[in-house]
């Protein structure tokens, strides 16, 4: 499954809980994005997962679910990436659900499909941090060193720096990218446009467009091209 990952640089997000016309669906899925990430913080059920699933694998292109509620696994994805939310002091949004979702699913479980993902939430008026209490006032080096806990001591394959619904704080960025040597660097959060695009893609190895497609399909289209054309900037 990191291979799988490896080559991803733009991922859009699909919420299962909004609703998305097949002509927009189509534009997003045969956009030349990397992959598509089925995923919401709330109101994510089996049903509306699987019909977004059937609807997607019309058009052929790698899809992952993003788990964040156990009555909503739905066999059939690509990959299915796991979070743990690495700045919140609740153990149930770091190992309880999982602990309970390995218990429900135990020997059913494709192993070889999924992938955990070290989430750092820092937007504090996103629905994922309400939910997980995360703590978002976290500085620069704060998150870093979340960053590098995911990525040597948990080994981690995804580091996931998460400021869904507004664009991330660049110094923060930066250091985290400079702590992140193994795992891949996701970024996701408010990337609304070509310029947003090409700045979290100079500094994260894949960038996560969520909200965007749902208020203005054609600038979500747009920052397909700019983030391929923008290189990793490394030091
Ligand atoms: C046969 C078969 C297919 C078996 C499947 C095997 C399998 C995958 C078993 C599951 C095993 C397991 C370990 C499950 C874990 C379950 C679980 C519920 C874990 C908790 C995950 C978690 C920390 C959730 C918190 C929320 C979160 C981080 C969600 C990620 C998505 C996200 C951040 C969306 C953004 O939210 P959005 O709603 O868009 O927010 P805005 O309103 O701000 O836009
Ligand atoms: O919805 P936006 O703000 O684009 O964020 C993308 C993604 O990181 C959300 O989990
Ligand atoms: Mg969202």
């Amino acid at each position: 499954m990191r291979q799988m990952i490896e080559n991803w640089r733009h991922v859009f997000k699909l919420d299962p809980d909004r609703d998305i016309g097949e002509e927009e669906l189509r534009a997003v899925c045969q956009s030349g994005t990397d992959a598509i990430l089925v995923g919401g913080s709330t109101g994510v059920t089996y049903e509306n997962t699987s019909l977004l699933l059937s609807r997607i694998q019309d058009y052929g292109v790698p899809c992952a679910l993003e788990v964040s509620d156990l009555t909503a696994v739905v066999p059939g994805f690509d990959a299915y990436m796991i979070p743990m939310v690495l700045n919140t002091p609740d153990p149930a949004w770091i190992i309880g659900h999982h602990r309970r979702g390995v218990e429900r699913y135990g020997d059913f479980i494709p192993w070889e499909l999924l992938l955990a993902e070290g989430y750092i939430v820092l937007n504090e008026n996103s629905a994922v941090a309400r939910l997980t209490g995360a703590d978002t006032g976290l500085s620069a080096d704060e998150a870093a060193a979340c960053a590098h806990v995911a990525d040597k001591l948990m080994a981690l394959p995804i580091v996931y720096l998460e400021y869904s619904g507004s664009f991330g704080d660049v110094e923060t960025m930066k250091t985290v990218r400079d702590a992140v040597s193994h795992a891949r660097l996701f970024y996701g959060g408010g990337v609304a446009g070509p310029d947003q695009a090409q700045l979290a893609a100079s500094l994260a190895d894949t960038v996560v467009v969520g909200n965007i497609v749902y208020s203005d399909i054609e600038r979500a289209l747009s920052t397909v091209e700019a983030v391929k054309q923008t290189e990793l900037f490394k030091e």
